[in-house]
C-alpha cells in the first residue's frame, strides 16, 4: 500500500474534487460520515459522554461533521472549538453553522487554560484538533490542552493523525501529542505511524477508503510503500517442475569466531530453509564440528584459526552473506577487504562486516551493485552518522544508498528497506523478535533468496517480510518472550505457506 506525503494527499483531494465534480464540502462529509459510521456501529447508541475537540481547519471540519451526526443520532455529545487561530477554513465555517442549526448546545470555545473542560476516564474523546496541516509549533495553551486530554486516559479516537504530529519531523514536545487508542486515517496510511519516534502515539490505525481518485492514487509514486502480504505475494517466484539444486544456486555464509559460531549455524540453516540449492559455511577452524553436526545439509570450509584471517573460496558462489559473529580484528578486516576486491556475487553484509566498513569506509567502494546491508540502529549510525529524528535518518540513509548504490535494510519494529529514493516499510514482525540471533537469521534468509536469483530489492523486501511473518507465527503460539531465533528458522516453511493461505470463508447458506 502506498504512503503519500501531506501535499500529495492534498493533491489527491483536489484531483478528486475536479474529476468527480463534487465540492470539498461534500468530500469532507463523505470522509467524516465514514468515521461516524464506524463509531455508531461500535457504540450502538450508548450514552457515554463524547467530547469532540475541533481545530479550525479541515481536520476541525471533520470533527464538526462527526459531532453533527452524533447529535442527530441521539448521542451524548459536547463539542469544543480549539481557537488557536482566526483563520478558519471555509468548510469548517459551513459545518460550524450546520452544527449550530441542529444542536441544543452551541460548540464551546476554548481560548485558554481557563476554558479546559473536565474529561473523565469513562468518557470518550474525538481528536480533531490538527490533521496533516500542522506546520509550526503549537501555542503553549494548546499543548497544555493536549496534555490535559491525555491525562484523562479515556478512549481517544484521532481523526486522520494524532494532533500534534507533523508529517515530516518529530514533534516539538514529545508529551504535546495526543495518545490515541485508534487513529482513523483517510485513504492511505501515513509515514509517521511506522517510525519508532512517532508510531507509539496510536495503538491502532484504521485506514478508510474515502473514494479519492483511483487514477491519481495509482499513477502517483508515493513517498513509501507499506509491505503487507498483498505486496509480497507478487514477488514470490514459483518453482519449475524440472528445476534442480543447481537452479537455486550455491551460496556461502562467511563469519563466526570463537564463542560466536551459533550465529553461523542460524544463518546457514536459514539460507537453506529459504530455498538455496547448496550452502557452504566459511568459518574458523573452531566452528567445523559444530556446523557439520547442527547443519548436516551444508558444506563447511574452515580457516586455520579462531578468527577468520583469509577468505579463499574454490568455487564461484551465487550469493554471499557475510558478517555474523565475524569480529573486527585487523586481520579479519584485511581478509574482508581482499575478499571484497575479488568478489562479484550479490552480497548481504551484516553485523561485524558492517563494523569493518565503518572502521574502514574505503571498503564501501568495492561493493557489488545493490549489495544488501542490514544494520541495526547502532550499526546504521556508524555508517551514516547521527540523525536529528527518524525523518532525518531516512534522508541520510537514502543519500548513503544513492552514494554506494546499496540496499539498506534498517532493522527495527518496522524494518525499512531503502534503495536510493525508494522506501519500503515492512509491516510483519513483533517485539518478541528483538532477541539474540534474529539478525543472523535475516541475513541467512536474504542470502538464500539472492542465491535463487531474486534481485536484491525483491530479496530484501520479501525476505524481511517472511522473517517477520515467521516470527508472527511463533508469537501466535508461544507469545513474545519465549521466541528465540532458532524458532524463526524453523517457521520459514510455514511463513512461505502463509503467503498463499486464504482467509477462512463463511459457509454460504443455499
Ligand atoms: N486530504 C484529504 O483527502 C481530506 C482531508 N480532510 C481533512 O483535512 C485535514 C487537513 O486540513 P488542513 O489542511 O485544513 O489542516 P489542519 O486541519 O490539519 O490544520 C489547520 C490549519 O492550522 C494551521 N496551522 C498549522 N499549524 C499550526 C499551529 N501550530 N498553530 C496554529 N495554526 C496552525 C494550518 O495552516 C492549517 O491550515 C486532514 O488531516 C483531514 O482531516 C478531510 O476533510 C477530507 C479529505
Ligand atoms: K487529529
Amino acid at each position: 500500500m502506498k504512503i503519500f506525503s501531506a501535499s500529495q494527499m492534498r493533491m489527491a483531494d483536489e484531483v478528486t474534487i475536479k474529476s468527480e465534480k463534487i465540492s470539498s464540502l461534500e468530500l469532507m462529509e463523505r470522509a467524516a460520515s465514514q468515521i461516524f459510521n464506524l463509531l455508531h456501529h461500535r457504540l450502538q447508541g450508548a450514552q457515554i459522554p463524547i467530547h469532540v475537540f475541533c481545530g479550525i481547519g479541515n481536520n476541525g471540519g471533520d470533527g464538526l461533521v462527526i459531532s453533527r451526526l452524533l447529535v442527530e443520532h441521539g448521542y451524548n455529545v459536547k463539542t469544543y472549538i480549539v481557537n488557536f487561530s482566526e483563520n478558519r477554513s471555509k468548510d469548517f465555517l459551513v459545518n460550524y453553522d450546520r452544527l449550530k442549526e441542529i444542536a441544543k448546545e452551541w460548540p464551546f470555545q476554548i481560548k485558554s487554560e481557563e476554558d479546559f473542560p473536565t474529561v473523565q476516564y469513562q468518557d470518550m474523546v474525538i481528536d480533531s484538533i490538527f490533521g496533516i496541516g500542522l506546520n509550526r509549533p503549537l501555542v503553549p495553551w494548546v499543548t497544555q490542552l493536549i496534555k490535559h486530554i491525555n491525562n484523562a486516559r479515556c478512549f481517544t479516537l484521532s481523526v486522520d493523525i494524532p494532533s500534534g504530529l507533523y508529517d515530516y519531523k518529530k514533534p516539538d514536545d514529545a508529551e504535546g501529542v495526543i495518545f490515541a487508542d485508534v487513529t482513523v486515517t483517510f485513504q492511505l496510511p501515513k509515514l509517521v505511524f511506522f517510525l519508532p519516534q512517532t508510531g507509539g502515539y496510536t495503538k491502532e490505525v484504521e485506514v478508510i477508503d474515502i473514494g479519492l481518485d483511483r487514477n491519481f492514487l495509482h499513477q502517483t509514486p508515493g513517498i513509501a510503500e507499506l509491505i503487507n502480504k498483498n505486496e509480497v505475494v507478487p514477488l514470490y517466484r514459483s518453482r519449475h517442475k524440472y528445476s534442480h539444486k543447481g537452479t537455486f544456486g550455491h551460496c556461502v555464509l562467511i563469519g563466526g569466531s570463537y564463542g560466536k559460531i551459533g550465529s553461523m549455524v542460524l544463518a546457514t540453516k536459514a539460507a537453506l530453509k529459504m530455498g538455496a540449492g547448496l550452502a557452504t559455511a566459511y568459518v574458523p577452524e573452531c566452528g567445523y564440528e559444530v556446523l557439520q553436526t547442527t547443519v548436516p545439509e551444508a558444506m563447511v570450509i574452515t580457516d586455520s584459526d579462531d578468527e577468520l584471517e583469509e577468505i579463499n573460496l574454490d568455487f564461484e558462489p551465487s550469493a554471499v552473506g557475510i558478517g555474523m559473529g565475524l569480529g573486527t580484528d585487523e586481520k579479519t578486516i584485511k581478509a574482508f577487504e581482499e575478499f571484497l576486491k575479488e568478489n562479484k556475487a550479490p552480497m548481504v553484509i551484516d553485523a561485524d562486516a558492517i563494523n569493518c566498513m565503518a572502521k574502514k569506509p574505503e571498503l564501501l567502494e568495492h561493493l557489488p551493485l545493490q549489495t544488501i546491508i542490514t544494520p541495526h540502529p547502532k550499526e546504521l549510525e556508524r555508517l551514516i552518522g547521527k540523525w536529528e529524528d527518524d525523518f532525518d535518518k531516512i534522508r541520510k540513509a537514502q543519500e548513503f544508498s544513492a552514494k554506494y548504490r546499496c540496499v539498506l535494510v534498517v532493522k527495527g519494529a518496522n524494518s525499512l528497506i531503502i534503495y536510493e529514493d525508494q522506501i519500503y516499510i515492512n509491516n510483519s514482525g513483533n517485539p518478541g523478535m528483538a532477541t539474540a540471533g534474529s539478525g543472523d537469521v535475516l541475513t541467512g534468509m536474504l542470502t538464500g533468496l539472492l542465491s535463487q536469483g531474486y534481485d536484491p530489492i525483491r530479496a530484501a523486501v520479501l525476505g524481511t517480510y517472511l522473517h517477520g511473518s515467521a516470527g508472527d507465527l511463533i508469537a501466535q503460539k508461544n507469545g513474545f518472550e519465549a521466541l528465540i531465533a532458532g524458532d524463526i528458522v524453523n517457521n520459514i516453511g510455514q511463513a512461505y505457506l502463509e503467503l498463499f493461505r486464504q482467509p477462512q470463508q463463511q459457509e454460504q447458506k443455499s
